[in-house]
């Protein structure tokens, strides 16, 4: 929106001014001298005439030998332009000025001439934020919004402390060329979506106080090859003629993906193009420069190599998804001008916001705060956060409850009821802090919040756990409602521990009779042979777990039903109500 207005302002300016200096032109030009047919002919006669502009209205226009214009009655008759061509006089037919000379013409001109510039620059701009336009030039403009320094960070903060340098590196590159460092020219910043990876390559750019461009990877790779490279080119010449500054690539690996070098491993020319466009540009900095490449992707491990190699994208930096401390951190920040009321505990929310990336928790705080303002009653309140949570979760709560079918409410009841059965039952160190069977609009049924602990390396154990976990939801379906009645319901929980599964078998070396090869490198090597062996390994491993976890539920069934009554009942249960239902069924098992 701020660059488009922008746009506008320029237009109207660039229009004002043409017009302005039209009319301005037009007081200083000499008036043509009116003269008649006859003298015209005259002068013609006597070879004074050197050109005429000639088109069918009733005057013309034309010049004398010494420059100087006339204007004289068109004859309009035919063969006119044939005797003037003999008398060696230049006919031009194109009426240049007499036309223009029409301001509403000149007016439309002008406009067609802005319209179209204008195309151009929203053109080129939408391409810059993603588009697949196809013209060769790519406009950056530095993002002048509001700056955004490390204030504006929280939560990431060995990822800021390693940034750091790189600021003084752009503020004082001379003092690192003097002791012969080499400064990094290119920064690659990993990790998942949302984890502030744009934020903090605008920081560094705020901090240092040099302007921010900002491209995505994508935009690169075009259909026509060159046209890429040549973008690259553009971008780099526009930041350098603007001296130091911070260079963002989002998306790098949509032009700098692994070289694929399986079967067949062509690859891809354009793209192969525009990488090498870039490495060139790339080492075509001086060191004194103070031009920064940094480059955000989502997995570092499908780079080309060549990319990462010293002297090109050389230091890389991970964003990961912010601990308890750092989401308190964050959702302190985006608190920051929002009332909240004195019942709202920000760290209890950070305890239940694990895998929140920043963006989701900014996210968080803004549905909150826009949830209190259509109450008006002043504070955003705990409520409102937890009604948020659920938005941000699921999408919007579902409002016509009524409409819900009975059965589907149910069997939602117990699949939830399943999950967090099983994970009190076999993984105790897990917190469940929320079970719901809120629908929302998004389609999910309900969902139970599983939180394990954090840890630094996951056992295998661990991993078994969460695919059963995964798994439990259908497994109770099936128990109570019967093997031809389970629902779709469970398909993210499926995809959940099929890649779990597909880790430990293809990457960790935990399957039974698979090995500790992994199999991504053979594949990448071209070794194909493994994928039979690892799909049957995997297929034995989840049915075997999936008996399990019927098992244990048809073993636990009392609390099974306990707790899917419950969930009828409140629909949304705590980490401590949970407990208290299953303690209860187990008090009741004791007695009887
Ligand atoms: N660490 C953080 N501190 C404060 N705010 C954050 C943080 N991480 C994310 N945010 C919020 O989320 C928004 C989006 O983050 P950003 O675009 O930087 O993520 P990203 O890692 O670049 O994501 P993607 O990989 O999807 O491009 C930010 O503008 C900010 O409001
Ligand atoms: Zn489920």
């Amino acid at each position: 929106m701020h660059s488009g207005k922008k746009r506008m302002w320029i237009l109207a300016s660039i229009l004002l001014l043409a017009v302005i200096g039209y009319y301005i032109y037009l007081y200083f030009e000499p008036d043509p001298q009116r003269i008649s047919y006859n003298e015209f002919i005259r002068a013609v006669d006597r070879e004074k005439v050197a050109k005429v502009y000639l088109d069918d209205r009733d005057l013309l226009k034309g010049e004398f030998k010494d420059g100087t214009e006339f204007i004289t009655d068109n004859p309009r008759k035919e063969g006119f332009k044939e005797e003037l061509l003999k008398k060696g006089i230049a006919v031009d037919e194109m009426a240049r000025q007499s036309q223009i000379r029409d301001t509403g013409s000149f007016l439309i001109t002008m406009g067609v001439f802005g319209g179209f510039l204008y195309f151009l620059s929203t053109k080129t701009v939408k391409q810059a934020q993603g588009g697949m336009g196809k013209i060769s030039s790519i406009s950056v403009y530095p993002e002048d919004d509001k700056k955004v320094t490390f204030d504006d960070v929280a939560g990431i903060d060995e990822a800021r402390e390693s940034m750091k340098d790189v600021i003084d590196f752009i503020r004082n590159p001379e003092k690192y060329a003097r002791y012969g460092a080499r400064l990094p020219r290119g920064i690659i910043l990993y990790g998942p979506p949302g984890t502030g990876k744009t934020l903090l390559a605008k920081a560094v750019a705020g901090e240092a106080g040099v302007p921010f461009y900002a491209v995505s990877g994508s935009d690169f790779v075009q259909v026509y090859v060159g046209v890429g490279a040549g973008r690259i080119r553009d971008l780099f010449r526009k930041a350098r003629e603007s001296g130091k500054c911070v260079i963002f690539i989002d998306e790098i690996d949509a032009l700098g993906k692994k070289r694929d070098r399986g079967i067949g491993g062509g690859g891809n020319d354009e793209r192969d193009q525009t990488l090498n466009a870039l490495l060139a540009e790339m080492s075509g900095f001086r060191d004194n420069e103070g031009i920064v490449v940094i480059g955000a992707t989502n997995r570092l491990d499908v780079l080309d190599p060549a990319l990462l190699r010293p002297g090109r994208f050389d230091r890389h930096i991970e964003v990961g998804l912010p601990d308890v401390k750092g989401r308190y951190e964050i959702l302190k920040l985006h608190s920051r001008g929002k009332p909240l009321s004195s019942d709202v505990d920000l760290y209890k929310v950070a305890q239940q916001t694990v895998y929140f990336s920043g963006a989701k928790l900014e996210n968080l705080m803004n549905e909150a705060a826009i949830l209190a303002a259509k109450r008006d009653s002043g504070y955003i309140e705990q409520s409102d956060i937890d009604k948020a949570f659920y938005i941000v979760m699921a999408g919007l709560e579902k409002k016509d409850r009524s409409t819900i079918h009975r059965f589907d409410r149910e069997i939602t009841a117990f699949h939830e009821a399943g999950h967090a059965l099983v994970t009190k039952l076999i993984a105790p160190e897990h917190s469940v802090s929320r079970v719901t069977i809120i629908p929302s609009t998004k389609g999910m049924g309900g969902f139970s919040m599983n939180i394990p602990p954090d840890r630094m390396y996951y056992r295998k154990r661990d991993m078994e756990n969460s695919i059963k976990i995964a798994l439990a939801g259908r497994a109770a379906e099936e128990i109570v409602f019967g093997q031809d009645n389970v629902t779709t319901g469970a398909s993210n929980d499926l995809e959940r521990a099929t890649e779990v599964l597909l880790d430990m078998v293809r990457r960790f070396g935990m399957g039974k009779s698979s090995g500790l090869l992994n199999y991504d490198v053979l594949y990448s090597n071209g070794i194909r042979q493994g994928s039979d062996e690892v799909l049957r390994q995997c297929r034995e491993t989840m049915d075997l777990f999936y008996e399990e976890v019927k098992g244990l539920l048809i073993r636990h069934r009392y609390t099974l039903e306990a707790i899917a009554k419950a969930l009828l009942e409140k629909e949304t249960l705590d980490e401590h109500e949970l407990d208290q239902v299953i303690k209860e069924c187990n008090k009741g098992r004791e007695t009887a």
